[in-house]
């Protein structure tokens, strides 16, 4: 019984997504049942999974949480299957703002979490890709945990991963897997996806899973796709290419402890001097 709450079940869903919401949505849920099918305690979906990626797009397929149709048939499906859910992240519409949403959901269906990307995608370099999620979107600002079993879970949005401060308050909150539904592009995933799944893990010694739509070579933004899950060694233990894929992978809380027990650098940091020298 003890062992039992250490493990955990965990499913990223690697989604092909279109123009069509409603087929977005009715392939979110196809998959999601196949992961419980696999045994899935806790599913992941990518960001935008419901919506293209891309500012033009917000507007349009924005919707109010949880009142919107997504979070119905979301709330919907962890109930009938009983699993907790990330759901990705959809473009929200609040206030006359929108934001890039994240909602969990636990296995009664209730919204037990919302995290709007805190870190907005501001990238430009000339020739290659300009990208400015700050025109239309405004930026959250504050932390999603939730806790399954032993596990307890952080949740940031694709660019926050960049932001190494983010992922440590997170462990300083105790949590021992990060979540992140990102999107990724052909510029920046091929160095940079799997090398910040990795530091992240490596610096917070827990696991990392970070869910990416599949590769769409006709949309406007080409997602990098290689959702992965990442071990507190930093190993990748699972991970697909860029097509339409699902992982299905345990994930084992001993590992977590070992490793921070090994390397003991959470204990030796020496806050008291970084910070002193951080103010300045
Ligand atoms: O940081 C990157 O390279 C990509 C970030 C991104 O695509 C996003 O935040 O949606």
């Amino acid at each position: 019984m003890e062992k039992l709450s250490r493990t955990l079940r965990i499913a990223c869903i690697q989604l092909k997504v279109g123009t069509n919401k409603t087929e977005n949505v009715a392939r979110a849920l196809e998959k999601i049942r196949e992961a419980k099918m696999k045994g899935a305690e806790l599913v992941s979906l990518p960001e935008c999974f419901n919506s293209p990626y891309g500012t033009k797009f917000f507007q349009q397929y924005a919707e109010a949480v949880p009142e919107g149709e997504t979070s119905k048939f979301l709330s919907e499906i962890s109930k009938e299957l009983g699993i907790y859910l990330i759901a990705g992240s959809i473009p929200e519409s609040k206030e006359n703002k929108l934001y890039n949403t994240s909602t969990i959901w636990d296995p009664n269906g209730n919204l037990i979490g919302t995290y709007r990307k805190m870190h907005l995608f501001d990238i430009d370099i000339p020739g290659e890709i300009t990208f400015k999620e700050s025109d239309s979107l405004t930026a959250g600002n504050s932390f999603t945990t939730f806790d399954v079993k032993d596990f307890k879970i952080g949740v940031g949005i694709c660019y926050d991963i960049r932001f190494e401060e983010f992922a440590k308050i997170y462990r300083k909150k105790g949590c021992n897997l990060l979540v992140y539904p990102g999107a990724f592009n052909m510029k920046t995933g091929p160095l940079h996806w799997e090398l910040l799944a990795r530091a992240r893990a490596n610096d917070n010694q827990c696991y990392t899973a970070l869910i990416s739509p599949a590769r769409d070579v006709n949309a406007d933004y080409v997602a990098w796709g290689h959702t992965m899950v990442v071990d507190p060694w930093a190993k990748v233990v699972e991970t697909v290419d860029s097509e339409e894929g699902l992982i299905v992978t345990d994930l084992d809380l001993s590992l977590v402890d070992k490793v921070r027990a090994n390397i003991p650098v959470y204990n030796q940091r020496r806050s008291e001097i970084y910070d002193t020298i951080d103010k300045k």
